[in-house]
């Protein structure tokens, strides 16, 4: 059984189309973190933090592989997460276009019931399209970005604002499938 740690509908989309049992049980940690880490530290802190925290609640009454996950967008020293409002979003948008950026996902597995871990990530290079200020603002107005890392959704409407990827596309979605199936593998568990 694979448990997500995880409230996001495209992770659960990407862990479905692995066809393996699963169940999703939202983490609701704090998110908060040192200013201090770098892009990698950040995201696999926050994806161990999230899978343990559904350890924790689980109490070893479910057995299976819990899995946590965490995105940030990376420009130059900065780290983007998701826009706190409108203009946050227009602020990141503005600043990522034309240019290209880092895309960060790390992966927590932890056993539900016995006591091993594996936590690992990815960065894939995205080269966004200049785009102008009306362009954001409309993209902006589809209601799209708000709950994205760095304000835009490469699966959706986003896509027309990325020219092109160097890397693992569900890295950039929030999952890598290819790391992830890595990982599941030192638990014994085969993706078909
Ligand atoms: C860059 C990018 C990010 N994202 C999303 C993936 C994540 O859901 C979100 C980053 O926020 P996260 O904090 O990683 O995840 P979340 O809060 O949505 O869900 P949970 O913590 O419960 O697992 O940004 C896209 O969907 N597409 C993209 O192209």
């Amino acid at each position: 059984m694979l448990i997500l740690a995880s409230s996001s509908p495209r992770r659960q989309e990407i862990i479905r189309s692995l066809r393996l049992p699963f169940e999703v049980y939202p983490s609701h940690v704090d998110e908060t973190i040192e200013a201090s880490l770098t892009p990698s530290e950040a995201v696999t802190v926050l994806a161990e933090r999230k899978a343990s925290a559904v350890k924790e609640k689980l109490n070893g009454s479910m057995k299976g592989v819990i899995i946590g996950s965490d995105t940030v967008v990376v420009l130059g020293n900065d780290i983007l997460g998701k826009p706190v409002n409108p203009q946050d979003a227009f602020a990141m948008l503005k600043r990522l276009q034309g240019r290209s950026h880092q895309v960060y996902s790390g992966i927590a597995c932890i056993d539900a019931a016995e006591d091993k871990r594996v936590v690992q990530y990815r960065s894939t290079l995205v080269h966004m399209r200049s785009l102008s200020d009306d362009q954001i603002e409309r993209y902006i107005e589809s209601g799209e970005p708000m709950d994205k890392a760095g304000s835009y959704a490469i699966q959706g409407l986003g896509a027309a604002l990325v020219d092109s990827i160097e890397g693992d596309y569900f890295n950039v979605v929030g999952l890598s499938v290819a790391l992830l199936t890595d990982m599941l593998k030192e638990f014994g568990i085969a993706v078909p």
